[in-house]
């Protein structure tokens, strides 16, 4: 008898991301052996000539994991899943330090996941600071230490264990933000540093993943903060979400699921169209002239003014929405304004047929 289906289904999505990572590791190993080679037979070098034919490391992938279900749910099918394919596997959990005793339950999951097979498994305590808020605060401490541990253990990949129910979350906050596409395409499959981080859950429902648990007699821990309703995501959780799909039907969080990967590949095409089109029009001076800008569609136009902020200067993350549309109205509602002051003491204005965005 096969497993469970949760667990056949967990299996079935960590192993699809396996072999993706295998295939990626193969390919950078090969790539940089040929370098070496290259090197190597330049120098004449024998010794490290004959490196060359020897066995690269099997590679290491790591579970990022809270000890809630989804990422006990992925650590379990990164154990099972891993040695079949030669690859080493281990976990790591982070001590947000937030609750009283975090620091006992932090070691409680680096147990779990040692019973698992896992190898090297450990926690990081961080400290969480208050820029942006709790949320963003604590995911920037954990990307932070995670990307850490990845370094120091020369990880070629760590796995997180967000579900369908997280990308459609996700879709939702973007769309409430009301910032474009690129905020409605949710969560990469693949993101980070040379695609570091990886989701192999990302078509799987929270159901499938809290099952799989279930049946393999995983004990989980339940974050009181993923129901404290202090939190936005929490309150989407726990009534937004219920209520939309009281009204709307079952296919709710599918259907945006879908709406992320969409957008996720519009916005990708308008920022490669918005790339190209910066290049035609500057002047030979390099600044940007307001008629050529005048001819773009309007969300072309945009990224491309949004981008000339950047590079002057401007924070990409408290470049808002608004500040590009007052910037966009020097090019389409002309009427002789004054200088736009953008974030980052970045002045965006309009000269004689020509947007100037400099630092002033
Ligand atoms: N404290 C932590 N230590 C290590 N990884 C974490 C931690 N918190 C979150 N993660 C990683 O980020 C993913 C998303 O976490 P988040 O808290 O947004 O979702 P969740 O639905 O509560 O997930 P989970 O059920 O796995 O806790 C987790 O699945 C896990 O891979």
């Amino acid at each position: 008898m096969g497993p469970h289906p949760a667990v056949a289904a967990i299996r079935l999505a960590v192993r699809r991301v396996l072999h993706d990572i295998l295939t990626d590791h193969s390919r950078n190993s090969e790539a940089v052996a040929t370098a070496a080679a290259r090197a190597a037979t330049a120098a004449g070098d024998a010794a490290r000539e004959a490196r060359r034919h020897e066995r690269p490391p099997s590679p290491l992938v790591l579970v990022a994991c809270s000890g809630g279900a989804d990422s006990m749910a992925l650590a379990s099918a990164l154990a099972f899943e891993a040695p079949k394919l030669g690859i080493r596997a281990g976990g790591i959990t982070v001590d947000h330090g937030l609750q009283p005793g975090s620091d006992l339950r932090a070691e409680e999951v680096v147990l779990r996941l040692r019973e698992l097979g896992l190898g090297p498994a450990e926690s990081i305590a961080v400290t969480v600071g208050r820029d942006g808020g709790p949320e963003a605060a604590a995911r920037d401490a954990r990307y932070a230490a995670l990307d850490a541990a990845a370094e120091r253990h020369g990880a070629t990949a760590v796995l997180l264990g967000h579900t369908r129910d997280d990308q459609a979350e996700t879709v939702l906050l973007g769309l409430a933000r009301g910032s474009g596409i690129r905020s409605l395409s949710g969560m990469a499959a693949v993101s980070g540093a040379g695609g570091r981080y990886r989701r192999p859950f990302l078509h799987l429902d929270r159901q499938t993943a809290r099952k799989a648990c279930m049946v393999q007699s995983l004990p989980v821990w339940d974050d009181p903060h993923n129901a404290d309703p202090a939190y936005t995501r929490s309150r989407l959780r726990h009534e937004g979400l219920p209520a939309l799909e009281k009204a709307l039907g079952k296919g709710v969080v599918e259907a945006l699921a879908r709406t992320a990967q969409l957008s996720r590949d519009d916005a990708d095409a308008l920022d490669t169209w918005a790339s190209q089109a910066e290049v035609s029009v500057r002047d030979a001076a390099g600044l940007l002239e307001c008629a050529k800008l005048y001819a773009l569609p309007p969300a072309v136009r945009r990224r491309v003014l949004r981008r000339a902020a950047i590079e002057a200067g401007a924070p990409a993350g408290s470049l808002f929405a608004r500040h590009i549309e007052e910037v966009d109205r020097l090019i389409t509602g002309w009427r002789g304004q004054g200088a736009i002051n953008l974030p980052g003491k970045v002045v965006a204005q309009r000269q004689g047929g020509r947007l100037v965005i400099r630092q002033g």
